[in-house]
């Protein structure tokens, strides 16, 4: 690790931990490994355009600039590897509760979503420089309001007050050694699938009104999902386009 790799800016509140770190790679003052923290956020981005509420001080909101190793066109490849470090270390920290990542990088403990990952890329021409890889994660919070019955919280899942910094400071160690392994593609999908979200189970899927259900099989590289329908055709859904629907 490098001294710039250490760099870490801690912030009471910004709009995005993303936007932050954003502006400094288009100001060139970013390099691999700066991260950004904030104990809230008031404009929160999640993936797809939704916002991504936090209550403050009870969130790990992080967004660490990270150089990948990889092209332009393994975009799904790096999100998967992300996640499923977040989940190892996950797993680790809370023993015996389930920790899988949901189709493409939601982080699941116990059936219900305690975090997420939005990653933005900066671009030079057709030349992928920096990844921002941003990660909220709910650690303390105690419950949450009716409408979002899916969310969890560590602190739900263990009863435990976890701390974020520690949390913070694996994510940061996992992420950077990330770039200092050797890429194998199949490896990474490999570790992905291993613990990918209702694998090999049915689920509830839609595309504007209509929902349906299928059969999850695996992810691929090219950030499909492999389903099996009911009528058991083999269909391979990208996101964005079809999307998976919480029961
Ligand atoms: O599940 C999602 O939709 C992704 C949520 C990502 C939220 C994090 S919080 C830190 C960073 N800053 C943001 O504005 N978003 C990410």
């Amino acid at each position: 690790m490098t001294n710039s790799d250490r760099i870490l800016i801690k912030l009471d509140t910004t709009d995005s931990t993303n936007n932050y770190a954003m502006q400094l790679v288009n100001d060139d003052k970013a390099h691999h490994g700066l991260t950004i923290t904030a104990r809230s956020q008031y404009g929160g981005k999640g993936q797809r355009g939704r916002k991504w509420a936090d209550t403050p001080n009870k969130s790990l909101l992080m967004s660490i600039v990270l150089t990948p190793r990889l092209p332009i066109s393994a975009q799904f490849v790096f999100s998967a590897s992300v996640a499923t470090a977040v989940a190892n270390i996950l797993q680790n920290l809370l023993r015996d509760k389930t920790v899988r990542v949901k189709w493409p990088n939601d982080i699941i403990v116990n059936d219900k979503k305690a975090g997420g990952i939005l990653i933005e890329n900066a671009l030079r021409g057709n030349m992928w420089t920096h990844s921002i890889v941003g990660l909220g994660l709910n650690v303390l919070q105690s419950q949450f309001p009716q409408e979002l019955p899916y969310a969890t919280s560590l602190k739900i899942a263990t009863g435990e007050d976890l701390d974020i910094d520690d949390i913070r400071d694996e994510v940061r160690s996992a992420l950077l050694a990330l770039s200092g392994r050797p890429v194998s593609i199949p490896a990474i999908m490999e570790a992905y699938n291993a613990i990918l979200y209702k694998r090999g189970e049915q689920q509830l899927f839609g595309k504007g009104e209509e929902t349906w259900q299928a059969t999850v099989i695996q992810a691929h590289d090219d950030g499909t999902l492999e389903v099996r329908t009911e009528d058991n055709r083999v269909a391979f859904y990208t996101h964005g386009d079809v999307r998976w629907i919480y029961e």
